[in-house]
This record gives structure tokens, C-alpha cells and sequence, in this order.
């Protein structure tokens, strides 16, 4: 089924990441279908082959060069030590990796912990961590629910994941220190091998990666405004502006980053601008 000739991707078999990467590829055009249970998928008119592994173990995979890429967490890449190259960066699973205690606990630093017990599923960063804060723990290691850890005793601390706070506020823990911010990335083999497949896939998702942080903006306005509505929409390179029937006005194009949307169309409208459009982007080259 795999082929020497294909570059090999590895993606999560399960858990929060794995439709993350499913629906990256699939807008990104890739068409693929995963048999039943099956740890290997073929792309269609593209050679790459899909591995369906365990979210932690692409890292040290890609490293082994057992896979050409691979779309993980980049808290896992740090975690295993894994000398890989990071190709990109997605904008999702968006978390953070701190130490946490309970909420009425004393203490206000993590160098504080020099001599306690913490649990985590990340050992090496945190221990790490510690050493260059001149501490050291002992270190429980689990493989999840970290959060219960100090209520069963096993801990005073505990290092793990945070993105909204929920799980924390519901074991009435908080935040002690920030240990690093975290997403979803592309990581690839140091000795790239099919360099032109793994570039062309690497385009392929930024397409849809940029085509996911920007809308379209479309709107008419006095050509005498033209320098006004420029400085409120530069675009991304630079707008591009057609002329209409009524040789006064023209109608100008532009992307624009979707959380600063709302506010370029109130200000456009202030300066004049009539018939502005938002419009979704599913995917781009620029
Ligand atoms: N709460 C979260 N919010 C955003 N991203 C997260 C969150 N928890 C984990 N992640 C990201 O997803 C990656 C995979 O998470 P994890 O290893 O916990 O697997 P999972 O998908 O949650 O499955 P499970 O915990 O059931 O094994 C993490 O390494 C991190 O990059
Ligand atoms: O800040 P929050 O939005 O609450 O998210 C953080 C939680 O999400 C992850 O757990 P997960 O759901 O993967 O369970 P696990 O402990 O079994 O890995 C992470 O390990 C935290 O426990
Ligand atoms: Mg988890």
C-alpha cells in the first residue's frame, strides 16, 4: 500500500487534532478516503500517502524519518526533543502548557515547587523548566486527567494544558507561571526527501490557512477618496481597484483580516464608500 515513491504524512488517528487535520487537508483539496480502521490512506492525484498515527508519536516519527511530515501539537514536538523542522503554522488548537496549583495555595512562583511533586504528561519540558529556574520535582507522569492529580494526593502541583480555563476552574486550580503558547503545526523530516511534493503540499495549506484569517472587501467609492479608504484597507499586497460607468467613482477590492472587518466597513462608510460587501474566502494563492 505505501509507496516509496509518495511523500509520507502523518496525521492523528484520534482525538481533538484528528479532524482538525482531516478538514485542513480536505479544504486544501486533497481527496482521500481512510478504510476501515485502516493506518494508511492514498491521495488522489497527489502523491502522498496518509498514516494515521497517534497524535505524540509523530514527532519522534518524522525525526526517525519514518514519515516525511506530520501535523501535530508543537507542545509534543518540544516535549519528545524532536529534531524536526517546523514547516508551519495553522492558527488552531490553540493552548497554553503551565504550572498549576490550587487556588488558595501560597505559593508564587514556579521555583517555588524546588522539592515538591508534580504531575504532568509532559516531564522533560517541565523538568527542564525547572532547571533553568534552579529548581528540580518530582515528577509524576500520566498519560491525562493531570487535573485530579493534587485532589488524589499524588501532587502539590501539576503542569498541563490550559485553553479556556474550564478544566482548571472546575478542579479550583489556577495558573501559577506560564511555561509556553502552543498550536497546530506542520513539521517535516530535516533531510527532506520529495521536496517538491512536501512544497506544493505546504502551499496547498497555506491557501486554506490564509483564506481562514482573511474576507474579501468589496466596495465603491469617490475616486477623490481613493488615498483615504487605502489607508483603512491597504490589502494584503495592495488593493486592487477597477473603474465603474460613472467615471467619479470606482470600485475597489481588498482583503482584509476577518476580525478587522466590521470595523474597516463602519469606517468606509463614514468616508463615503456605498455598496460594501464582506465575503468569505475558502482559498487563495498570493
Ligand atoms: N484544550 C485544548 N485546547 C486546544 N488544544 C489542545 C487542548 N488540549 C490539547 N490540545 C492540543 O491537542 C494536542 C493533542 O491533545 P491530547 O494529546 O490531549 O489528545 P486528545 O486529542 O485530547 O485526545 P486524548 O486526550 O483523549 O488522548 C495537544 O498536544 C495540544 O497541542
Ligand atoms: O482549558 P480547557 O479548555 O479546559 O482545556 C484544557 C484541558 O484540555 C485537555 O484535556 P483533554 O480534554 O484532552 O483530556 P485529557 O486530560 O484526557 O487529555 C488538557 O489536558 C486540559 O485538561
Ligand atoms: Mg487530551
Amino acid at each position: 500500500m505505501i509507496s516509496d515513491s509518495h511523500l509520507r504524512l502523518g496525521i492523528p488517528s484520534k482525538g481533538r487534532l484528528s479532524d482538525l487535520a482531516t478538514d485542513l487537508l480536505t479544504q486544501a483539496g486533497l481527496r482521500f478516503r481512510r478504510q476501515n480502521r485502516g493506518l494508511f490512506a492514498r491521495v488522489s492525484g497527489l502523491n502522498v500517502d496518509l498514516v494515521y498515527l497517534r497524535t505524540d508519536d509523530i514527532p519522534t516519527l518524522c525525526a526517525e524519518g519514518a514519515i516525511d511530515m506530520g501535523i501535530t501539537g508543537s507542545d509534543l514536538v518540544e516535549e519528545a526533543g524532536a529534531n524536526v523542522q517546523e514547516r508551519m503554522k495553522f492558527g488552531v488548537g490553540r493552548c497554553r502548557l503551565a504550572f498549576c496549583i490550587p487556588d488558595d495555595a501560597p505559593i508564587t512562583s514556579a521555583a517555588e515547587l524546588d522539592g515538591k511533586r508534580i504531575a504532568t504528561s509532559f516531564p522533560t519540558v517541565t523538568r527542564e523548566y525547572l532547571a533553568k529556574h534552579g529548581a528540580t520535582a518530582h515528577l509524576v507522569s500520566l498519560a491525562g486527567s493531570v487535573e485530579a492529580m493534587i485532589q488524589l494526593g499524588v501532587a502539590d502541583a501539576i503542569v498541563d494544558l490550559v485553553e479556556t480555563g474550564s478544566t482548571l476552574a472546575a478542579n479550583r486550580l489556577r495558573i501559577l507561571e506560564e511555561i509556553g503558547h502552543y498550536e497546530t503545526v506542520l513539521i517535516q523530516n530535516t533531510k527532506p526527501r520529495h521536496s517538491e511534493i512536501a512544497d506544493r503540499l505546504v502551499q496547498r495549506l497555506e491557501g486554506v490557512v490564509i483564506a481562514r484569517d482573511y474576507s474579501l472587501v468589496e466596495y465603491n467609492i469617490p475616486r477623490a477618496k481613493i488615498s483615504e479608504a487605502e489607508k483603512i484597507t491597504p490589502g494584503f499586497n495592495s488593493p486592487t481597484i477597477n473603474s465603474l460607468e460613472n467615471a467619479e467613482w470606482c470600485s475597489v477590492q481588498v482583503m482584509i483580516r476577518r476580525a478587522d472587518v466590521v470595523d474597516a466597513m463602519d469606517q468606509l462608510k463614514a468616508i463615503g464608500a456605498s455598496a460594501v460587501f464582506e465575503m468569505t474566502l475558502n482559498n487563495c494563492r498570493l
